[in-house]
C-alpha cells in the first residue's frame, strides 16, 4: 500500500523541525517538501528532513493527506488562496504554523465550501535563526502548540492532526484565533518590537565605541530576538496590527509612568515599578524547556595573550566536553576579556568548570 503523504510548504526552521519530529515518530508517512528554490529542496533532502520535494505547488500537494504551510504569514495567505483553487484529496487536512492566526483564519474561509478541514496552528517556540539548517526535531519539546480550528473542521480531523503533531512533544492547546493574536501580541510581538527599538536606540550612538563595547550580558539577553528573520517579523507586525497598536498604547503608558517617577524624583514610585515587575516575573510558572533551549553557563577570565581562546577550546575538547556556544567579551583598554561558554547539561557545565580550573583558569559558574 502507498504511504500517506504529509506535505510541508516552506521547509525552513519551523517546517523542517516539524518534519523531523514526524519522521522520527511515524514511518507511515512520506514527507514531501515544497519551497521556492530547488537548492532548498536538495538541502532538505540531504539533511534527511524530507523524502522528496518540488518547487511546483500542484505537484507537491496532489496526493497530500495533510498539508502544513510553514511560510511567512503573508505568504501563507497567498498559498491558501492558491490551494483553494487546486483539487486536493477529499480527505486532506490543511494547517499552518504562522505566528498570527486571525488573518489566516479569514483567508482560510475559502476551504469552507470545499469541505477541506482547515486547522490553524502555532508552535510557541522558535529561535532567531532561520532556514532548514537550523531545524531541530526537539525544538518544540515541552512548548505549547496552539491550534485554532475552523468551525467547519471535523472533530476527527482535529484529532488526526493532534496525533501527528504530538510527535513534536509539545503540549497542544485549542483557542480562538482572536484570543491567540491578543495574547501572543503581548508576549511575543510587542517584546520583539521593544527589543528592536532598544537596539536601534543604541545604534544611534554608534559614533561612541563604548556603547557597543559595554553592551554585554543584560543587553544581549534582552535583545537576542532582534537578530531574527526580518521578512517573518514584517509579516507578523502587519498581520497583527490592531493588537499591536493597542499594546503599544499600554507600553507608552508604562514608560510614561516610570518617566514621570524619575522626573519628579519619586523614589517610592521607582521602587514600586521594579518591585511589581519582579514579583510578577518571579511567580511566572516555570516550564521545563526543551533541551536545546536550556543553557548552562560558565564565565572564564581570558588573559590577553595569543592562542588563549584556542587553548581553552582544546583543553575542553581533550576533556570530552562539548561546547554549545561561545561568546567573547574583550576590554581593549585593560587588555583582558572574558569568555562565556554555554553547555546543554548541568553535568557538562560542571565538567567544564572542573577541567578549566584544574588547567589554571579563573572560572565562575553561573546558576
Ligand atoms: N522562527 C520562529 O521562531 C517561529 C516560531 C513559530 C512560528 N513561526 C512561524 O513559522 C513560519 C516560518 O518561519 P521560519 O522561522 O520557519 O522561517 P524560515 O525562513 O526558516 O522558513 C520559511 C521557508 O518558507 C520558504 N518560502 C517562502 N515563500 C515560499 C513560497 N511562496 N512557497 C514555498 N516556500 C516558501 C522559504 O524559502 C523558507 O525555506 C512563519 O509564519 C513564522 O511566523 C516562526
Ligand atoms: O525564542 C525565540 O527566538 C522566539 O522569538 C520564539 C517566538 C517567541 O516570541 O516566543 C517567536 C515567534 C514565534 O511565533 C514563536 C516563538
Amino acid at each position: 500500500m502507498d504511504k500517506q503523504q504529509i506535505c510541508i510548504i516552506g521547509v525552513g526552521l519551523i517546517g523542517g523541525s516539524i518534519a523531523l519530529s514526524i519522521k522520527e515518530t511515524f514511518s507511515e508517512y512520506d514527507i514531501v517538501g515544497i519551497d521556492t528554490e530547488l537548492a532548498y529542496i536538495h538541502e532538505a533532502i540531504s539533511l534527511g528532513v524530507i523524502d522528496w520535494g518540488t518547487v511546483d505547488l500542484n505537484q507537491g500537494v496532489e496526493n497530500a493527506d495533510i498539508i502544513i504551510i510553514a511560510t511567512p504569514v503573508k505568504v501563507t495567505e497567498q498559498v491558501i488562496q492558491k490551494l483553494c483553487k487546486i483539487d486536493l484529496k477529499e480527505t486532506c487536512i490543511v494547517t499552518d504554523v504562522g505566528s498570527t492566526k486571525d488573518n489566516i483564519y479569514d483567508m482560510a474561509n475559502c476551504f469552507r465550501d470545499k469541505n477541506v478541514s482547515f486547522i490553524g496552528g502555532h508552535p510557541m517556540a522558535g529561535s532567531e535563526r532561520s532556514g532548514v539548517k537550523a531545524a531541530n526535531r526537539r525544538l518544540f519539546e515541552n512548548a505549547y502548540y496552539v491550534l485554532t480550528p475552523s468551525d467547519w473542521a471535523t472533530e476527527q480531523d482535529i484529532e488526526t492532526l493532534k496525533h501527528v503533531l504530538e510527535s513534536t512533544k509539545a503540549e497542544i492547546i485549542v483557542m480562538p484565533a482572536k484570543t491567540h493574536d491578543q495574547v501572543v501580541g503581548a508576549i511575543s510581538h510587542l517584546p520583539h518590537i521593544v527589543a528592536s527599538a532598544l537596539v536601534n536606540l543604541i545604534r544611534e550612538k554608534k559614533d561612541n565605541p563604548y556603547y557597543t563595547a559595554l553592551a554585554a550580558g543584560g543587553f544581549r539577553d534582552i535583545t537576542r530576538i532582534a537578530s531574527a528573520n526580518v521578512d517573518m517579523w514584517r509579516d507578523i507586525t502587519v498581520s497583527n496590527r490592531e493588537s499591536i497598536l493597542e499594546l503599544l498604547n499600554d507600553w507608552e503608558r508604562h514608560i510614561a509612568e516610570i518617566k514621570e517617577a524619575i522626573e519628579i524624583n519619586d523614589i517610592k514610585g521607582i521602587e514600586d515599578f521594579f518591585q511589581t515587575a519582579k514579583n510578577y516575573r518571579d511567580d511566572l510558572p516555570i516550564r521545563q524547556q526543551s533541551l536545546i533551549h536550556q543553557a548552562y553557563q560558565i564565565n572564564v577570565d581570558v588573559p590577553d595573550h595569543p592562542g588563549v581562546i584556542g587553548n581553552i577550546a582544546s583543553v575542553l575538547g581533550r576533556g570530552g566536553v562539548n561546547i554549545r556556544n561561545i561568546y567573547i567579551t574583550h576590554n581593549r583598554e585593560r587588555g583582558e576579556g572574558a569568555m562565556r561558554l554555554t553547555f546543554t547539561t548541568r553535568e557538562l557545565q560542571k565538567q567544564a568548570y572542573d577541567t578549566l580550573t584544574t588547567a589554571g583558569y579563573t572560572v565562575q559558574l553561573e546558576d
